[in-house]
């Protein structure tokens, strides 16, 4: 579904992705892992349209995305959740996840359906919707974060260190939602620090180092990789 070959970025004229070849299949979860500054975040932002790649390709069902805006990368079903802090606070709950419909705002009809759904696929969404953004739990607010970017019906999210800040029970709340987004046919592309729990939650592993990509793989792979295994997870492998 989603095919970067050769990619370059970088920023003000400094290189952090030296050429990168990613593909993430559809309804997959692929999860990107790799030391502070590899680029992994910087992955993510070219794909959005955040950032212009300046060499490669980056195609999503065989058609080009890269050096498209934002917005019509968004169109294409593709989003990205921020990191966190992204909500309004002063906003409800409700109104901070219609925000996530701006594009679709002119259908008044969609944007109802649409809320709905989001409502339905995250319940949270429907409990506490008048109450202000800024007095939910961190966990909450990650739950609605992601529930906003759901307004556009997306194929694909992109998310930034999902886990960042989050207790163990917020977490497993949020790994779930990914879980039963992606059963329901999203593609998802993440970026996790906590090795151990994005790739306990994704079909494939990514490594990438120096902004290049340094092992593929399927999820169990790269978690049972003897230098994967003893740098990131503080173990043997388990098989
Ligand atoms: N907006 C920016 N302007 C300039 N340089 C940046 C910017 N964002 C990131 N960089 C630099 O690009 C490199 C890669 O950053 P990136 O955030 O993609 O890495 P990462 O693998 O996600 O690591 P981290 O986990 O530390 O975020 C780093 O050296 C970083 O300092």
């Amino acid at each position: 579904m989603l095919t970067m070959k050769r990619v370059v970025a970088g920023y003000g004229g400094g290189r952090v992705l030296h050429g990168v070849d990613l593909e993430c299949a559809r309804q997959t979860i692929t999860c990107i892992v790799g030391p502070n500054g590899a680029g992994k975040s910087t992955v993510l932002r070219v794909i959005s349209g955040l950032l212009t790649p300046t060499e490669g390709e980056i195609t999503v069902d065989g058609g080009p995305i890269a050096g498209r805006s934002a917005e019509e990368i968004l169109r294409r079903g593709i989003t990205q959740v921020p990191q966190s802090h992204a909500l309004f606070p002063a906003m409800s709950v409700q109104e901070n996840v219609l925000m996530g419909g701006y594009l679709i705002r002119r259908d008044r009809k969609l944007l109802r359906e649409r809320l709905d759904l989001v409502r339905a696929r995250v319940p949270l969404v429907a409990e506490r919707a008048n109450d202000s953004a800024g007095n939910l739990s961190g966990g909450q607010r990650r739950m609605v974060e992601i529930a906003r970017c759901l307004m556009l019906d997306p194929g694909m999210i992109l998310l930034d260190e999902p886990s960042l800040g989050l207790d163990p029970r917020s977490l497993a709340g949020v790994a779930d939602l990914i879980n039963e987004l992606n059963r329901d046919g999203v593609t998802v592309l993440l970026v996790e620090q906590n090795v151990r729990l994005g790739l306990g939650l994704a079909t494939h592993g990514v490594v990438m180092e120096g902004g290049r990509v340094r092992l593929t793989g399927t999820a169990a792979e790269i978690k049972n990789h003897p230098e994967i295994a003893s740098l990131y997870l503080g173990k043997e492998p388990t098989t």
